[in-house]
């Protein structure tokens, strides 16, 4: 009887290496009609039906028995004692992280600007947080109090007025550590749903939860589906799904480093993605063989598993060109560089969530406390999408104020413009302020 392998081997000299390569690529769950179908019907349902919907779906798929709408959130005072009731390094920890989150985040702050023109005329953008934004915060397979951080510090950095946060407490399960990240991060509501019917209540409303301007942050298949759903009805950061890494190995990095590189994505979902790119045919060996003799050893090592088989691929290519190529074609979440010169490397990328340059750069520790945010665009749409930051909590506005000569020489290119648009009411609103 032939056994699955652990992880699938792929030469680029392969005929059919585009191809499986392809199939590994593509996330079934966003296409999968019966994801959408559901989300679909599970967003309808708490639309129209609010808290009563709300808390039939947790029932259903947290097995959290809620008595009463009430019941659903969390007192800011439940939130103050999780974070006083730490062991000191856990607290110590959690605070080292959000500090150097903060800092980083801190550097992106956008200011509004203006200039003058020399008739007097001036123009510019006016910066605006957000009003009221949900951050969505997974909890299905891991709890992750390092979300919150991520979600929540950039929204106050931005200086949004109220942060709503979700997260689901399978059979009433609260994680301490969550809680006290949300009071360390100043979220201002916690409400104990997940998948796409907390996603339906923070885009909708109910009578318990409100309506938010937008719906920021990472989740399974449900989660990233319901919020491309509700995508115009508020906004949206980003599609952020299963967890993904794909390490790039000069051969001079010890397999067992990477090894460990590739579970530690892995261990997220059976859907996450950990994929490894090297032209030493030796090296790719030994990382197989650190993967089969290192899986057993690990807590979640049927979650690794699946996804290593269903996902996973150790790749030999023809060289580091080829290797950057590859890199461009996937646009991964996250990209390990383990080089002797990871910053030139770098330079040749142009699609990639986050880069982690160097032998020593594990990405789990961009996961936690690097101080980049780890909300990432996954599934390839790094080829568009940035990671979360603080420019997703603010919006821009443009400034304009014409002096009168400005209103007479902007008014005489408009005229000619919208006469040639036949939109005569915009010329002669333009003409109107001519000086003559
Ligand atoms: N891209 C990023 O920045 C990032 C960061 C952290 C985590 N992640 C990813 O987020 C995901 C977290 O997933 P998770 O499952 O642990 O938590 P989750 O909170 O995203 O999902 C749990 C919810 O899914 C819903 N659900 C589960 N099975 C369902 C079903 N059969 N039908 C309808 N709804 C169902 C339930 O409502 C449940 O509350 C992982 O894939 C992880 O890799 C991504
Ligand atoms: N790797 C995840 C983003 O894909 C973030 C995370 C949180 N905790 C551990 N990891
Ligand atoms: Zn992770």
């Amino acid at each position: 009887m032939s056994q699955t392998p652990t992880i699938a081997r792929l030469n680029t000299r392969d005929a059919d290496f585009d191809a499986r390569l392809d199939a590994l690529l593509a996330w079934e769950g966003v296409s999968d009609h019966s994801v959408a179908a559901r989300v679909d019907e599970i967003l309808a349902a708490v639309r129209q039906r609010g808290d009563a919907a709300l808390i039939e779906y947790t029932q259903r798929f947290d097995r959290l028995t809620l008595s009463s709408a009430a019941d659903l959130e969390l007192a800011g005072e439940r939130l103050a004692a999780a974070y006083a009731g730490l062991p000191d390094a856990q607290r110590d920890a959690l605070s080292h992280a959000a500090e150097r989150i903060r800092s980083y985040h801190e550097q992106q702050k956008p200011g509004s600007w203006h200039y003058e023109e020399a008739d007097g005329t001036l123009l510019g953008q006016k910066v605006t947080p957000l009003e009221r934004v949900g951050i969505y915060v997974p909890g299905g397979k891991a709890a992750y109090p390092s979300s919150v951080l991520m979600n929540a510090i950039p929204a106050q950095v931005a200086g949004v007025a109220e942060i709503v946060m979700v997260v689901p407490t399978p059979d009433g399960v609260v994680n301490e550590l969550v809680l006290a990240a949300a009071h360390l991060a100043g979220v201002h509501r916690v409400f104990c749903v997940g998948g796409a019917q907390a996603v339906a209540a923070l885009a909708y409303g109910t009578e318990s939860v409100p309506r938010v301007d937008k719906i920021v942050g990472p989740g399974n298949i449900y989660v990233a589906t319901a919020k491309r759903a509700v995508f115009g009805q508020v906004g949206i950061d980003m599609i952020a799904g299963p967890s993904e890494i794909l390490v790039v190995s000069d051969g001079g990095t010890d397999p067992e480093w990477l090894a460990l590189d590739l579970f530690s994505q892995a261990e997220h979902d059976e859907d996450a993605q950990a994929i490894l790119v090297t032209w030493d045919a030796e090296h790719l060996e030994a990382v197989h063989a650190a993967i089969e003799r290192l899986l057993p050893t690990l807590e979640r090592a049927e979650i690794i598993r699946q996804s290593l088989s269903r996902r996973g691929a150790l790749v030999l290519c023809d060289g580091p060109e080829q290797a950057v190529a590859l890199v461009d074609r996937i646009a991964p979440e996250h990209l390990e560089l383990s080089v002797a010169a990871p910053r030139e490397m770098a330079e040749q990328v142009r699609h990639a969530g986050a880069i982690f340059m160097g032998r020593y750069t594990a990405e789990a520790l961009g996961d936690y406390c690097a101080g980049p945010n780890h909300v990432l665009p996954t599934s390839g749409t790094a080829r568009f999408s940035s990671p979360l930051g603080v420019y997703d909590f603010q919006k821009r506005s443009s400034l304009i104020e014409c002096s009168a000569a400005g209103a007479d020489r902007l008014g005489r290119t408009a005229s000619v413009l919208a006469r040639g648009e036949s939109l005569t009411a915009h010329a002669r609103s333009a003409e109107s302020r001519w000086q003559r």
